[in-house]
């Protein structure tokens, strides 16, 4: 059995109405589930009991419960690239820490203690600018996995940033963003730091190019060395410590990452280096200690009271049961408005997969197209489709009970957009409805018959409400870790590898090998890699060049 038996079961959830199950009283108490802080309610889906239980077998037979069991202990999981999966490792205390890495164990807690002094002396002011300033700004240099995480745990957590420093993150390689920081920073006060797993991702060299020679221009007139201005001002996160030393970094300044911290999962690692220093060590231990208590209800909690998982099978019930291409993430928080960006990369880079761990060709969908927005600037943009076009998208409301700003009026209209929301994809609205409506505000019987079908909505979306108290570190790192295990528990029930990214390893090659043959003149391009289409593109990039 694997997930194309499911459409066996879903003959009478695609003809029922979702919000007639509520006629079960107890539908709501027993369609939720709390968890390290957060609370998720999931009676809008569109599931009764007995459909979870060829869900829950689908689970047993893969042996989720083992897989569970094995990423934990650290086993191979990533079989294509021979490594461990376990970033959990690194939220877990110490003790756990030498349990699962052994040996390994002492140079993940020498990082750490070395990272939170980093963080300790740049926010006291004992470690200064070559200039002898305290830092202003940190200017973090990285993209995808060394990227996203950190970026939406700081606009997440604005309130526990500290005074007096800011936060820039640069990962687009076109020079405007680049040019965009350099309008807004001193280079006397301004700390980079560098995330490459790899070091030798193009888009990041390029940009830690500019930006060191911004700096070294910019504190010429201090007539202090380059070397010792990086060694001030520069610190590393990496795999690759030869590639970063010989970028011109102090080895004593990169901090090491390791193979068995996938980029995507890496915030838990010295990647959150920019985000400790802007919130402190108490606060990013906070955060870690939020995602490590989703990772033990995630390790013990049965199947039944488990959010990742229930999470996880209610997402496939809606892929492969249902037949629904994507999945909208919405959360009602300015703060968390990089939260999408981050789940679509986490999610699609990990399940977007059609062959399984053992290469054979998948015969069912995986991942869905995950897409989103803060709430409420959703509603008045792409959630008209989400209402009334024929296609149905499920989604996951995201909330913060506890307002994050001082507007209490706008807090109030926030969350009831929230629930308005919810409630209206799942209801919808019929003709009959939408004619009442337009009779009651004045119309003729002739106009409300005309303009009734046009205002009925489809209703029966299924969604997903996860609440937090509050939006603080803690309740973040729980969030974060909870979609984390659901992308991993869905990865396990479709068979798929979620730790490799072999097609955004193809858009790296490719990026350098093109750039290779643009660096050609045009009558010496023979490339049979590239179509015509793609010279002709090239051709008129070569023209107008010499134009400008
Ligand atoms: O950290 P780096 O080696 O620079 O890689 C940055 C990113 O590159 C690609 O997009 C990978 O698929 C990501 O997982 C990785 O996070």
């Amino acid at each position: 059995m694997d997930v194309t038996n499911l459409s066996q079961f879903t003959e009478l959830a695609l003809t029922r109405n979702i919000f007639s199950l509520f006629a079960d009283r107890e539908r709501s108490e027993n369609y939720s589930v709390s968890a390290a802080g957060l609370f998720l309610d999931y009676a809008k889906q569109n599931i009764v009991d007995s459909e979870f239980t060829p869900l829950f077998a689908l689970a047993e037979q893969v042996d989720l419960a083992g897989k569970i069991a094995a990423q934990f202990a650290g086993e191979e999981l990533n079989s294509t690239e021979q490594r461990a999966v376990l970033h959990t490792v690194l939220r877990a205390p110490d003790a756990m820490k030498v349990d699962v890495l052994g040996a390994e164990a002492q140079e993940v807690i020498d990082t750490e203690a070395k990272m939170a002094k980093i963080v300790d002396d740049v926010q006291s002011g004992h470690v200064r600018s070559i200039t002898g300033e305290k830092f202003t700004d940190i200017l973090a240099i990285g993209i995808g996995g060394s990227y996203y995480g950190v970026k939406v745990a700081l606009s997440a957590l604005v309130p526990y940033h500290q005074k007096g420093l800011k936060a820039h993150v640069l990962a687009n390689v076109d020079g405007d963003a680049a040019q965009e920081k350099f309008a807004k920073l001193n280079a006397s006060t301004t700390l980079v730091v560098v995330i490459s797993k790899t070091f030798s991702t193009q888009e990041t060299l390029l940009n830690a190019t500019i930006v060191k020679a911004w700096m070294l221009n910019a504190l010429a007139d201090t007539h202090s060395s380059p070397a010792d201005i990086i060694a001030q001002h520069w610190y590393a996160v990496s795999t690759n410590i030869a590639a970063a030393t010989k970028f011109g970094l102090n080895a004593e300044n990169i901090l090491p990452m390791w193979d068995w911290v996938g980029g995507r999962f890496s915030l838990w690692s010295a990647v959150g280096l920019p985000l400790a220093l802007i919130i402190g060590n108490t606060h990013f231990n906070a955060l870690k200690a939020g995602a490590h208590a989703m990772d033990e209800h995630f390790k013990h909690a049965e199947f039944e009271q488990n959010m990742p998982v229930i999470m996880a099978l209610l997402g496939i019930w809606n892929r492969n049961g249902l037949g629904y291409p994507s999945l909208a993430i919405l959360p009602y928080n300015h703060a968390l408005r990089a939260l999408p960006g981050y789940l679509q990369q986490t999610d699609m880079e990990s399940n977007g997969k059609s062959v399984s761990v053992d290469g054979k060709a998948l015969n069912y969908l995986t991942a869905p197209v995950v897409f989103g927005q803060e709430g409420t600037n959703g509603q008045h943009a792409f959630m008209q489709l989400m209402h009334q076009s024929a296609d149905i998208i499920p989604t996951d409301f995201i909330l913060s009970l506890a307002p994050t700003s001082e507007h209490l009026a706008n807090h109030d209209a926030l969350v009831a957009n929230c629930f308005a929301q919810s409630e209206a994809l799942m209801q919808g609205k019929t003709l009959a409805q939408a004619k009442a409506e337009l009779i009651n505000a004045g119309a003729s019987e002739a106009e409300a018959n005309r303009l009734a079908a046009h205002k009925t909505m489809k209703g029966n979306t299924p969604s997903n409400t996860i609440l937090m108290e509050r939006l603080d570190p803690h309740s973040l790192g729980a969030l974060l870790a909870l979609y984390e295990h659901k992308i991993f528990v869905q990865g396990v029930i479709w068979q798929v590898n979620s730790y490799d990214q072999w097609g955004v390893e193809l858009g790296k090659q490719l990026g350098n090998e093109v750039l290779n043959v643009m660096a050609q003149p045009m009558a010496d391009i023979d490339s049979e890699k590239l179509s015509a289409s793609s010279l002709a593109l090239i051709r008129r990039y070569k023209n107008n060049l010499t134009q400008l």
